[in-house]
């Protein structure tokens, strides 16, 4: 099956014999978003990375910029990368000389075309960009060098000078030429009409750059593939310049799944990228970014989840799956959920409820989403543990007191007192700092019982020095069962200490 669109078998199979290859420009386009400069060390994680994935080439930066991008792009080209390793440069020689230091693969050249970026930017008339294009492509192919050529701002660019340049670029040589959509102006239907007749007027290999201005990067650099383009330009996370370019998850999934095309991609790998991507730009991503999004599986409302749980694709496209890209179906629990979203999540922990119980633990849960809380599995398993009598509720840890001291000349410590079984324990220890101190004491509460932290994470809820701290922790017990908590508190320690707390109390419960 492959979903809704098709229309055409006969277009059906000719996309399946196509395979669109995939250039990256993460590290250099996507570096461009403002804000964002990349670590050297990360960058080439990341190259190595998208290697693993399977994209063709990687544009590994722009070695004129500075002597700091020169020794990436540098280093990406020795690590012997099965991607070609691309370099970027103006239409001038000592950008493409940089890129001949580096000894790249392929040498990304560029030259505005439309009027408005010729007479503002370079100042040349159309004669003289096109023949300066020519001399770059020809000193480009005269080093050996594999070539990319731009006509940039190609979507803004009287249509007639662009076959021109384009056919003189291939005439000298080029190899492959990028048609650049670069303030993201265009439509799908106007980017099929471009490309089918660029294909027809000056016949050669087309790649494709969008822009994400309209936010139709994606559904444009799709249908310059359809309308004949055989390489698609992307970044990780649709990250770059303004509103970015076209998302490498996004097109890959959709050329893939819906069109049918072919790409080299390991598309299981896709999630891991995208996060590492997140982590090394310091763009978070929304939840609800398609394929890579925390919640691209997730699903809360109960109509949904007893769907899902029956048959993915009730409420899933089916012809992408989460394990195709990496990514875990997540039932959430909260105002919106049902009887069997939350029977799943408990039995997939081996508590198995009566249906009195289940209808309890259905209501509290109900309760706690009615208050504009998360519910998450700590939640659960607590809620859980009261309704089923496995633990009365005076039997949880109950936090009485957290007091911290940190400072530049003091050792961080935590003195916590907490009240379990009606009784009173009291627990002092140091760290590394005061969230550091304050999690080691709350976890000396617990005695012998051996927990691990398998994540944790601060973010603030609001801006100014005031706001909300959210803290969010994955904790495990011995026996390898692992739950999440969260708190939120003006004070970080605080919400650490309680999401920790929150954590134990539910494992404690599942035991
Ligand atoms: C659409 C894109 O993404 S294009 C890539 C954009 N990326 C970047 O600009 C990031 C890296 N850039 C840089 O580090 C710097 O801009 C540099 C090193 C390239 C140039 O720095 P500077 O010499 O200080 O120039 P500045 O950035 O102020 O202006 C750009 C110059 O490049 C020229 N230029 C722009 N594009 C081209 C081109 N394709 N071919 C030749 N010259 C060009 C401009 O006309 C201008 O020249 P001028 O100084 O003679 O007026
Ligand atoms: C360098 C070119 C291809 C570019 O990034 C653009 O035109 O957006
Ligand atoms: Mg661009």
């Amino acid at each position: 099956m492959r979903g809704v669109v098709f229309y055409d078998p006969e277009q059906e199979k000719q996309n399946s014999n196509r395979t669109i290859t995939i250039f990256d420009t993460t590290l250099r386009d996507g570096e461009q978003t403002p804000g964002v400069t990349i670590p050297f060390d990360k960058k080439i994680e990341i190259a190595s990375q998208l290697d693993k994935l399977g994209v063709d080439a990687i544009e590994a930066g722009f070695p004129i910029s500075s002597p700091g991008d020169k020794e990436s792009v540098k280093r990406i080209a020795e690590l012997g990368l099965h991607a070609d390793v691309c370099g970027l440069a103006r239409s001038v020689t000592k950008d493409i000389d940089a890129c001949i230091d580096c000894d790249v693969d392929m040498i990304h050249v560029f030259i505005p075309t439309s009027d408005v970026q010729r007479e503002y930017t370079i100042k040349k008339t159309r004669e003289e960009a096109l023949n300066t294009a020519v001399e770059m492509v020809e000193y480009i192919k005269s080093h050996g060098f594999k070539c990319m050529f731009s006509p940039m701002d190609a979507t803004r660019t009287n249509f007639d000078y662009l076959v021109e340049i384009i056919k003189a670029a291939k005439a000298a040589g080029c190899d492959i030429v990028n048609i650049p959509d670069t303030v993201g102006v265009m439509v799908p239907s106007s980017m099929y009409e471009l490309i089918y007749n660029l294909k027809k007027n000056a016949d050669m290999k087309y790649d494709i750059h969008c822009h994400n201005d309209f936010g139709l990067a994606n559904a444009n650099s799709i249908t310059a593939a359809e309308a004949g383009a055989d390489q698609v330009q992307v970044t990780v996370n649709g990250i770059g310049e303004r509103a970015g370019n076209a998302s490498l998850a996004e097109v890959v999934m959709a050329l893939t799944s819906i069109y049918g095309f072919k790409t080299n991609i390991k598309t299981e790998y896709l999630t891991e990228t995208s996060k590492m991507v997140e982590k090394y730009s310091g763009i978070k991503m929304p939840p609800m970014i398609p394929i890579c999004g925390d919640n691209a599986f997730s699903h809360e409302s109960g109509i949904h989840s007893q769907g899902v749980l029956a048959k993915s694709e009730t409420f899933e496209p089916g012809i992408m799956t989460p394990e195709m890209v990496g990514q875990k179906r997540r039932i959430i629990l909260g105002k919106h959920a049902g009887r069997h979203a939350v029977l799943q999540n408990l039995e997939a922990v081996g508590i198995h409820p009566t249906e009195d119980q289940l209808n309890e633990i259905l209501a509290k849960i109900k309760e706690i989403g009615d208050r504009g809380k998360t519910v998450t599995d700590a939640d659960l398993y607590v809620v859980a543990s009261v309704v089923l009598g496995k633990k009365g509720i005076d039997e949880a840890i109950k936090l009485k007191e957290v007091s911290v001291m940190t400072g530049n000349i003091v050792t961080p410590t935590a003195v916590i007192r907490a009240e379990s079984n009606g009784k009173e324990i009291i627990s002092a220890q140091t760290g590394v700092g005061p969230v550091d101190a304050a999690l080691r004491a709350a976890e000396e509460i617990v005695g012998d019982t051996k927990y691990k932290i398998e994540e944790f994470s601060i973010e603030a809820i609001s801006g100014g020095s005031d706001s909300l701290a959210r803290v969010t922790i994955v904790l495990a017990n011995e026996r390898g069962k692992s739950v999440t908590a969260k708190s939120a508190n003006a004070d970080i320690v605080m919400a650490s200490v309680e999401a920790l707390i929150n954590a134990m109390n539910a494992l404690s419960g599942m035991d």
